[in-house]
């Protein structure tokens, strides 16, 4: 076999897990906007903030030293986790506002946490 053809051969199979492991995330996230719609209705049914700046320092906290352990940046990590919580933040004014989605995939495209 040629050198390209071994390069396309092992390309081909990193390629693979790749895709393994994107889609994994997807059903993570996934599960994760499933509960933290739950949150966000229980959190309007209850008069409470959306947003909770003290568990979110908690959680940046054990995300940096989880990333660190796992020879992963912990800034990159942090940022993540914060996209996906601003995220969550305005899906839960929605809920808080009459306009959340009360089923999942109710919101279309968007994601629906
Ligand atoms: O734990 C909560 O209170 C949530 O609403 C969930 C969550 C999160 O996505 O992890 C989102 C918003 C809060 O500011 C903190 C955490």
């Amino acid at each position: 076999m040629s050198d390209t053809a071994d390069v396309r051969g092992i390309l081909a199979q990193y390629r693979a897990s790749i895709d393994n492991i994107d889609a994994a995330l997807i059903h993570m996230l996934a599960e994760r906007f499933r509960c933290t719609q739950a949150v966000g209705v229980l959190k309007a049914a209850h008069g409470l903030p959306p947003a909770d700046p003290a568990r979110e320092a908690q959680q940046i906290e054990r995300l940096r030293r989880l990333a660190q352990e796992a020879q992963l940046d912990p800034d990159f990590a942090e940022k993540f986790l914060n996209f996906v919580i601003r995220e969550v933040i305005r899906h839960h004014e929605q809920i808080a506002a009459g306009n959340g989605a009360t089923a999942p995939g109710a919101e279309g495209a968007s994601t629906n946490g």
